[in-house]
């Protein structure tokens, strides 16, 4: 028998505070595979992400999402988590009088990750016993969030915008994190997969993809191998995904 997408998405339609930010929005990611989300900025990619976590801001109007073959659009943030779906926020909260160190503690519980060992890997030791998230420069928070997925090791990895606010240097390290949680290096084949923001395109020089998305007004407008369609991108603007749709939907009715 066929294995299970991860993730489908089916003829996805969002409001939040009364405004439509997703208009049809339709993806299947395998088990295994790592997918790449573009977009101009306000195009609903955030509110994807959201959606998929299942924040009730994000009110979903139609459609479905099917998490492992199951229906998990009615459920709530924390079940959709027990059931393995991560996610690293673009603009995260601090959380003060909670160390890094305890929350870590408190995710790892269920599956004996040692934080001292997995912080000291990726050059973070010293974070551990610091306020979560607080006076965190960019890149430190991204490293916090990581870690923070890291030990919950959720099976989908929703990750928003890993690379900005982070130096040339750091981008490495955050590349390695994202490799880990997808277990691109050490398991095959693969069980984690994941759906990842990205508006410059540099964490594709560290994170194989195997698909990506242009996201335009609340549309999916493209899809395919995500390294051309981000030189697509930089060579021709947005404006050449619309032109895109026009030809799928072109031969679609041919
Ligand atoms: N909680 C909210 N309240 C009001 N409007 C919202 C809310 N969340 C999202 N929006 C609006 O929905 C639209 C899509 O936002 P979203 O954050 O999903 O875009 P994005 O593609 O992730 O953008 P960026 O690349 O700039 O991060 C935007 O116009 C945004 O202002």
């Amino acid at each position: 028998m066929a294995q299970k997408p991860m993730l489908e998405i089916d003829d996805l339609w969002v409001e939040v505070e009364g405004r439509e930010v997703l208009k049809g929005v339709s993806l299947t990611i395998p088990v295994g595979e790592t997918h790449i989300l573009f977009g101009r900025n306000g195009s609903g990619k955030t509110s994807l992400l959201m959606t998929i976590m299942g924040f009730p801001q994000y009110q979903v109007r139609h459609g479905k999402i099917i998490f492992k073959g199951e229906d998990v659009t009615d459920l709530p943030p924390y079940e959709r988590a027990r059931r393995g779906i991560g996610i690293m926020f673009q603009r995260p909260p601090s959380i003060k009088g909670v160390k890094l160190r305890e929350l870590l503690e408190l995710c790892a519980k269920e599956n004996g990750y040692r934080i001292q060992e997995l912080a000291q890997e990726f050059g973070f030791e010293k974070f551990l016993d610091r306020e979560v998230n607080l006076g965190f420069s960019g890149g430190e928070l991204k490293k916090s969030e990581l870690l923070q997925l890291l030990v919950q090791n959720p099976d989908l990895a929703l990750i928003d915008e890993p690379e900005s606010g982070v130096d040339v240097e750091n981008i490495e390290v955050i590349g390695r994190m994202i490799r880990r949680l997808l277990e691109k290096e050490t398991h095959r084949p693969r069980k984690k997969s994941g759906l990842i923001i990205t508006h410059t395109g540099f964490i594709l020089q560290y994170v194989p993809a195997d698909r990506g998305y242009v996201m335009l007004d609340g549309k999916i407008y493209c899809q395919g191998n995500p390294q051309e369609i981000f030189e697509g991108i930089q060579k021709h603007g947005y404006e050449e995904c619309l032109k895109c749709l026009k030809r799928m939907e072109t031969q679609l009715n041919a």
